[in-house]
């Protein structure tokens, strides 16, 4: 029996990186240009589900004859959606936001199977940042390694020292959380 092909529905790097850490290879990879924008009184939550489905269906006309994977990642403090972050000023605004507290990444992931049938999850880890001191924000700002990022920063790289502990999926903050995808990719049969 042959294997319908797996596409993933991202133009984030790191999200093919993270399924090649669990040896997937995806046969495609095709961006999904969508609109972003919130929904005025839309919660973080809710907007993560949304996203996650939106890109996968986005995809999903042009690849009939695939499993479509999309996700999305959204940092929330209470019922706030932060940018993902495009210039220094958003970025500034996070840490600062951040800073001494904890928030929520919130993942959304979404599966299409070529039959129609679809798996939707949702992944919460809860991620604590230190009092940042004006020189460590500035330090990272010149990094660059917010920009693009939910939130205004990447836990995989220099933002770890300010992470001192966070609660649940890790791979969920990068950008895909694997175990969950992995069991979604079994639970509908794809290469099962
Ligand atoms: C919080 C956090 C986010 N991120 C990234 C993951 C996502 O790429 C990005 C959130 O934006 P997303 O809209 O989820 O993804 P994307 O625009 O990069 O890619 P696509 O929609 O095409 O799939 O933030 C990190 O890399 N590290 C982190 O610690």
């Amino acid at each position: 029996m042959t294997v319908p092909p797996l596409a993933l529905a991202s133009a984030s790097p790191r999200r093919l990186e993270l399924l090649r850490q669990i040896d997937i290879e995806p046969d495609r990879v095709v961006p999904a240009a969508l609109d972003e924008t919130p929904g005025a009184d839309e919660l973080p939550a809710d907007y993560a589900d949304r996203m996650a489905l939106s890109k996968a269906e986005a995809v999903a006309a042009m690849n009939s004859d695939s499993f479509i994977l999309a996700a999305d990642t959204v940092v929330s403090l209470g019922r706030r959606i932060l940018p993902k972050a495009e210039t220094q000023e958003q970025a500034l605004d996070c840490l600062q936001l951040l800073s001494g507290r904890r928030h929520r990444v919130i993942g959304g992931i979404a599966l299409l199977a070529p039959d129609g049938r679809q798996a939707r999850r949702r992944v919460t880890t809860v991620v604590q940042f230190k009092r940042l001191t004006p020189r460590e924000m500035d330090r990272y700002i010149d990094s660059g390694e917010w920009h693009g990022k939910a939130g205004g920063y990447a836990i995989q790289g220099r933002a770890a020292a300010f992470i001192p502990w966070i609660r649940g999926s890790y791979s969920n903050v990068v950008g895909l959380a694997l175990a969950e995808t992995a069991a979604m990719l079994c639970g509908l049969g794809w290469k099962a």
